[in-house]
């Protein structure tokens, strides 16, 4: 069959070039092997903040005694579960598939492997596309060679996602997003939770401050943390888990980070390194001539603003329309534990890294008014260079909400001086950016 554009993979952003590129006219084959979606909606962003929202529910209503009276909470898990069931409609993709061919998009079933330039083929099945093809087949869960772990029955995020229960007991591997997220959801669900984490922090990627907090409020919470731990032999018995012989839990949840695997999709069919972790893009997203690549498969952060935000680009680039270049220099994230942690552009450290002369201004959300009035624990931290700000974080009951103004300050470059001239609504928590500034 010939084309003008096929697609591999239908996660948010895939589903957004091919759909956009249909919409416009173009002949367009998106081929998906599970899920048109993609890992967000369904096991996933989507799913995952339900069962936030569930745990959050749960932790605020503990908060009633002692600011507002008698609360008994009973958790159950059964509502959960069912929510999740309808929002992902029992993990059928019948709507978003309909979605794409209602544009006009052939939508192909099955893997996709690159065979030639302009050539992908599914089975037995070959396509060739006239303008060219879109790699957007995301990333499946990591799993690290520890001696026992493969035989065993262990969780990924999506049997995390599916559970219809909670365990009496849950050993999270990795504390980073997707570890830290999941295990506050289970053990405010009553689960008792150690998370094992071979580096030295939580949330290693994001400011040492974040992790520090969070370990903070998980311990208060009853989650025990390991921190530089190293894990050397898992096994799984008729009573559950055991790690390194002396850890034991009913089940084990693996959230150790992403791989691609670009040899099985066949990048070097088009000159592409298939031994890379990820395929190299510049910033139009070209990977090759007639070949473009977005979302978590180009590492650049694995995240669905950030997919879409590509699928953007690459729709303009190949519907030949202007806009600007990819740029990361702001780029946001939010980790929706409780506290939210919310962070834009770089740390203190990655900062200093790049030879950046940096100044830092922090400030405990706890000395502001609204942070007080709430009982609230977190910080907002910025890293100013050259009289902008290149980073900054926050933490807090709404971190990532907070994070707005900060993203617009650094994707803006709006000098420091003006922000430390701005007015700020009292008593918000955005307020305590001016008390950052004001702290020096
Ligand atoms: C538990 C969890 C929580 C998350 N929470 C958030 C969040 O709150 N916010 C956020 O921004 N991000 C979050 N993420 C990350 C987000 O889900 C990913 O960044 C996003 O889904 C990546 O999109 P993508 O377009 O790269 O493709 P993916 O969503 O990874 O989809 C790729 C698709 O390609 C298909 N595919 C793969 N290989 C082939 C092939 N050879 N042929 C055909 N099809 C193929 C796959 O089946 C898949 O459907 C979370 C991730 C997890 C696991
Ligand atoms: N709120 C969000 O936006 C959100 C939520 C979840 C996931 N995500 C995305 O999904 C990606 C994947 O999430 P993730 O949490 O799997 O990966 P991650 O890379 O964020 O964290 C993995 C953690 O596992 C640790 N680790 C690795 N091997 C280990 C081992 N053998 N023993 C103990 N610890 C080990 C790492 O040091 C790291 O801290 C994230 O990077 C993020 O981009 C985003």
């Amino acid at each position: 069959m010939d084309v003008d554009v096929i697609v591999i993979g239908l996660g948010p952003g895939g589903e957004e070039v091919a759909g956009g590129l249909a919409a416009a006219g173009l002949a367009v084959v998106g081929i998906e092997d599970r899920l048109v979606g993609g890992e967000c909606p369904y096991w996933g962003c989507i799913p995952s903040k339900m069962m936030i929202r569930a745990a959050d529910l749960l932790a605020e209503a503990r908060r009633v005694p002692g600011m507002a009276g008698e609360a008994e909470v009973r958790p159950s898990w059964a509502p959960v579960a069912k929510r999740l069931r309808e929002a992902t409609d029992d993990w059928d993709d019948k709507v978003a598939a309909d979605r794409f061919t209602g544009k006009g998009g052939t939508l192909v079933r099955g893997k996709g492997r690159i065979t030639g330039p302009g050539e992908v083929t599914v089975e037995d099945r070959v396509f060739r596309a006239r303008k060219g093809i879109v790699i957007s087949n995301g990333t499946a869960p990591s799993i690290p060679p520890i001696d026992g772990l493969r035989d065993t029955p262990y969780w990924t995020n999506r049997e995390a996602i599916e559970a219809t229960e909670v365990p009496e007991s849950l050993i999270v591997l990795g504390g980073g997003a997707i570890g830290a997220e999941l295990a506050q959801v289970f053990a405010r669900f009553g689960s008792r939770v150690t998370v094992v984490e071979a580096l030295p922090r939580l949330l290693s990627v994001e400011e040492p401050e974040a992790g520090d907090l969070l370990r903070e409020v998980f311990e208060a919470e009853g989650i025990t943390v390991r921190t530089g731990a190293k894990v050397e032999r898992v096994r799984h018995d008729a009573d559950g888990f055991v790690l390194n012989d002396d850890l034991r839990a009913e089940r084990l949840l693996v959230a150790t980070g992403r791989r691609t695997d670009l040899k099985a999709l066949g990048v070097a069919a088009v000159g592409l390194d298939e031994d890379a972790r990820f395929v190299d893009v510049d910033d139009r997203l070209r990977a090759a001539d007639g070949v473009w690549a977005l979302g978590d498969v180009t590492g650049k952060g694995a995240f669905t603003h950030v997919s879409v935000y590509q699928a953007r680009i690459v729709l303009r680039e190949i519907l030949g329309q202007d806009g600007p270049p990819a740029d990361y220099r702001a780029l946001p994230r939010v980790t929706f534990t409780d506290p939210e942690i919310g962070a834009v552009g770089l740390t203190e450290q990655q900062a200093r890294d790049r030879g950046m002369d940096v100044r830092v201004y922090r400030t405990d959300l706890a000395k502001s008014a609204r942070g007080w009035i709430h009982g609230a624990e977190g910080f907002i931290k910025l890293i100013e260079h050259d009289g902008v700000l290149v980073g900054a974080t926050s933490a807090g009951p709404v971190g990532g909400e907070v994070l707005g103004a900060l993203a617009v300050a650094v994707h803006g470059e709006v000098p420091v001086e003006r922000l430390r001239h701005m007015i700020y609504a009292y008593p918000t928590f955005h307020r305590a950016i001016e008390a950052a500034l004001l702290e020096d």
